[in-house]
C-alpha cells in the first residue's frame, strides 16, 4: 500500500494535458480552463473616475474654501473639462472626472445653499475619493493565466476587460461504468440480492459539476469477457475512463484483472480507508481509474484522486485545495490502522467553539454518512485522538472547484 500523497502524483504525472482548445462566448464558459494567458487591451477604468457622489475638484484644497458649480457628469457622460479657478464640478460615482480635477469630495463633506456653489468641510488630497485609470487592469497587463479554472469572479473580470469570447481547453471527456450484477437501476423491480446503482448517480453528478463531458456507458456484469468489450471500446473515444466496483480481491471483482490484461495497472491499494482499493493504469495510452465500489469509498477517492486528474487533463492545477480548516474533534476517537477520512459534520458547542461532530457509523457503505456530513476529517492511523484535539478538516463545498 501506498500514502494518498504518493498515489495522487502519481496519478498526475502520468496524465497528459488536453491540448486541443474552443473559442466559446463568456456565458457559457462557467467551470471551463483557460487554454492561454489573458492579456488586457485597455486600461480599466479607461479614465479616472469618481468613488462619491459629490464634487470633482483640483486638489489640493483647503476646508472651509468656497466654489462656484460650473458643470455636471453623470456615470456613462464624456469626461468634461473643469474650468481654472475656484470651480467643482458637480459629479456622480462612476463618472469620469473632468480634465483638470484630480479628487472628488462626497456630498456629505460640503454644504450649499443653492447647488450652485459649496463650502468644502474637509481639506482635500490629490488622488482622494477617485479610482485611477488603469486601477483594476493595466493595458497589457496578464489578468489571467492559462489553466485557470473560470468561475464567477473570474468571468466578472474577462468581461470588464471587454472580453466576449475566450479561448478555452476542450472538456475533458470521461467514461463512466459501474459494475457489478448486483445493480438495478433506482425505479426497477428489485429482486432477491440485488441494490440500486448508486455510485452511477454520485459520478455522474460530481462529473457535471466540475464541467465534464460524461460519456455514460451503464453497468457492467461481472463478466471478464464483457468487462474487456466496454474498456476496449470506451478508451477509444475519450480521455478517461472510470469505472466503481471490481477492483478488491473478490472472485467477481474483474476489473482490474481484465485492466491488467488488455493495458497495464500502475498502482492499486492506498494507505487509506476508505478507499483502499483504488487502481490506476492505462488503457492503450488512455488513463484509467477504478474506483472502490462501496459508496463512500467511491465518494471519498473521486475527490482524492479523480478530481485533481480532472484538473491535470484540463491543464489547471491539481493541487488547488485551500489549506484544510484545523478544528477539534467533539468527542474522542480511537484511530485504525490507515489514515481514514472520517465523515463528519460541523457543529457550535455551548462555549461557541466549531466542532466536528462525526457520523456515528463510518461504515464505507452506508450513503446516509455521506448526505447527513458536511464534510470529512484526516484522522492519522494509529493514533488515540480526545474529544478537542485538532485535526484537519476538508470542506464538500470545496470539492466541486
Ligand atoms: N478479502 C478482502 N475483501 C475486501 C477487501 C480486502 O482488502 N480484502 N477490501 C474491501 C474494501 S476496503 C473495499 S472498499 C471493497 C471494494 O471492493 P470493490 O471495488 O471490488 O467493490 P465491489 O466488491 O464491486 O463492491 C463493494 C460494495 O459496494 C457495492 N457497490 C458496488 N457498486 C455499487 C454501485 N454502483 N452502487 C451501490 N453499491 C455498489 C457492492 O454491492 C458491495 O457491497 O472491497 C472490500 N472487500
Ligand atoms: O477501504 Mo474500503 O474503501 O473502506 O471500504
Amino acid at each position: 500500500m501506498q500514502a494518498i500523497d504518493r498515489t495522487q502524483r502519481q496519478l498526475i504525472e502520468q496524465l497528459a494535458p488536453i491540448t486541443e482548445s474552443e473559442l466559446i462566448p463568456l456565458e457559457t464558459a462557467l467551470g471551463r480552463f483557460l487554454a492561454e494567458d489573458v492579456y488586457a487591451e485597455q486600461d480599466v477604468p479607461a479614465s479616472d473616475i469618481s468613488l462619491f457622489d459629490g464634487y470633482a475638484l483640483s486638489a489640493p484644497s483647503a476646508c472651509g474654501s468656497s466654489r462656484q458649480v460650473a458643470g455636471v457628469t453623470y456615470a456613462g457622460d464624456a469626461p468634461a473639462v473643469l474650468p481654472e479657478g475656484d470651480f467643482v464640478w458637480r459629479i456622480f460615482t462612476g463618472a469620469p472626472l473632468p480634465d483638470g480635477a484630480n479628487a472628488v469630495i462626497a456630498q456629505e463633506s460640503v454644504t450649499s445653499s443653492d447647488g450652485r456653489a459649496v463650502i468644502l468641510h474637509e481639506s482635500m488630497s490629490v488622488g482622494a475619493g477617485v479610482r485611477p485609470k488603469g486601477a483594476d487592469s493595466r493595458r497589457g497587463q496578464r489578468v489571467l493565466c492559462a489553466g485557470t479554472r473560470l468561475d464567477a469572479a473570474e468571468l466578472g473580470l474577462l468581461a470588464s476587460i471587454g472580453c466576449a469570447q475566450i479561448l478555452v481547453v476542450r472538456k475533458p471527456r470521461v467514461a463512466i461504468f459501474t459494475t457489478g450484477n448486483e445493480l438495478v437501476a433506482p425505479g426497477e423491480p428489485l429482486e432477491p440480492g440485488k441494490i440500486y446503482n448508486s455510485n452511477h448517480i454520485i459520478l455522474v453528478s460530481a462529473l457535471t459539476r466540475l464541467g465534464v463531458e460524461i460519456v455514460d456507458l451503464g453497468v457492467l456484469p461481472d463478466e471478464a469477457s464483457a468487462i474487456r468489450t466496454a474498456l476496449l471500446a470506451a478508451a477509444k473515444h475519450v480521455d478517461l475512463v472510470l469505472t466503481s466496483g471490481g477492483v478488491s480481491v473478490g472472485d467477481a471483482d474483474l476489473v482490474r484483472q481484465v485492466v491488467s490484461e488488455i493495458g497495464t495497472i500502475e498502482s492499486w491499494r492506498v494507505f487509506l480507508k476508505p478507499g483502499k482499493p483504488l487502481a490506476f493504469g492505462r488503457i492503450g495510452s488512455v488513463p484509467f481509474i477504478g474506483l472502490p465500489g462501496n459508496p463512500v469509498s467511491t465518494f471519498v477517492t473521486f475527490f482524492l484522486f479523480v478530481r485533481p486528474a480532472l484538473r491535470a487533463l484540463a491543464g489547471g492545477d491539481p493541487q488547488i485545495d485551500r489549506p484544510p480548516l484545523n478544528l477539534p474533534l467533539a468527542q474522542d476517537w480511537v484511530a485504525g490502522d490507515r489514515p481514514e477520512f472520517i465523515r463528519v459534520r460541523r457543529e457550535r458547542a455551548a462555549s461557541g467553539e466549531t466542532r466536528l461532530q462525526p457520523f456515528g457509523d463510518q461504515n464505507s457503505g452506508l450513503l446516509s454518512s455521506i448526505a447527513w456530513a458536511d464534510g470529512v476529517a484526516l484522522i492519522p492511523a494509529d493514533r488515540t485522538l480526545m474529544c478537542g484535539d485538532m485535526v484537519d478538516y476538508f470542506p464538500f463545498e470545496g470539492w466541486y472547484l
